[in-house]
């Protein structure tokens, strides 16, 4: 089991400068929607040039034109790029060809897919490396997690590995912990806690042992 850390809310720059104080506990940095759509693929470049130890995600949320989009973030020194679970099956095929053209790998976030076994059943078939099942902000701010949703693609998902992302916290992470995804995501978790190395390292202790 892997740690992500996602990284919405900061700039690039004070994303490296975040990741100094947590780069011995994460496996895996995203550099997330937000940054890129303010930084474009360099914010993707800054991380991987100034960390090239860890991986590094890019949350380009990839909805058309898919092999095109992940070849540019192959060029940015990307290790992970994602597409959207509702995107079409030639999206996701592109996505999946391109990346193994460079070496990388695809996660797929299944934000705001109504039928998750249906679709993540498809989706197992279709060679991309990850299933993400996802709580995003708007919902989070309704009081929604992705607990469940993550014990429904452990059920059904055969060939892929299995990811949660959506307000995981350090008093939540055991409960997600217990249905065994191969990656564990947190963002604010990790970036608003007061102290954030320990907090990443508690995370990384719990994610270890799981
Ligand atoms: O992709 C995202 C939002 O669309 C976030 O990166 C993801 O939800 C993880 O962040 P947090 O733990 O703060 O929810």
């Amino acid at each position: 089991m892997e740690l992500q850390l996602a990284i919405d809310l900061l700039t690039a720059d004070e994303a490296v400068e975040f990741v100094k104080k947590v780069e011995d506990h994460v496996d895996i940095v995203e550099i997330g929607t937000p940054v890129i759509i303010n930084e474009g693929l360099n914010a993707v470049k800054k991380m991987k040039d100034a960390f090239p130890q860890l991986k590094v995600l890019a949350d380009l949320k990839i909805m058309d034109a898919a092999g095109y989009e992940v070849m540019k973030a192959s060029e940015a020194g990307a290790d992970l790029i994602t597409i959207l679970g509702a995107a079409e099956d030639e999206s996701i095929r592109g996505a999946v060809q391109e990346a193994k053209k460079h070496n990388k790998k695809i996660l797929v976030d299944m934000i705001a897919v109504k039928d998750i076994a249906t679709r993540a059943q498809e989706l197992d078939k279709l060679d991309v490396d990850y299933i993400c099942v996802h709580t995003g902000y708007d919902l989070q701010a309704e009081g929604q997690n992705p607990f469940e949703d993550l014990k429904t693609i452990k059920r059904v998902v055969k060939n892929a590995k299995t990811a949660v992302a959506g307000g995981i916290k350090l008093d939540t992470v055991k409960e997600v912990i217990a249905a065994k995804p191969d990656l564990v995501i947190v963002g604010g978790g990790i970036t608003n806690a007061e102290q954030p190395t320990e907090t990443a390292a508690s995370i990384q202790q719990a994610v270890q042992q799981g």
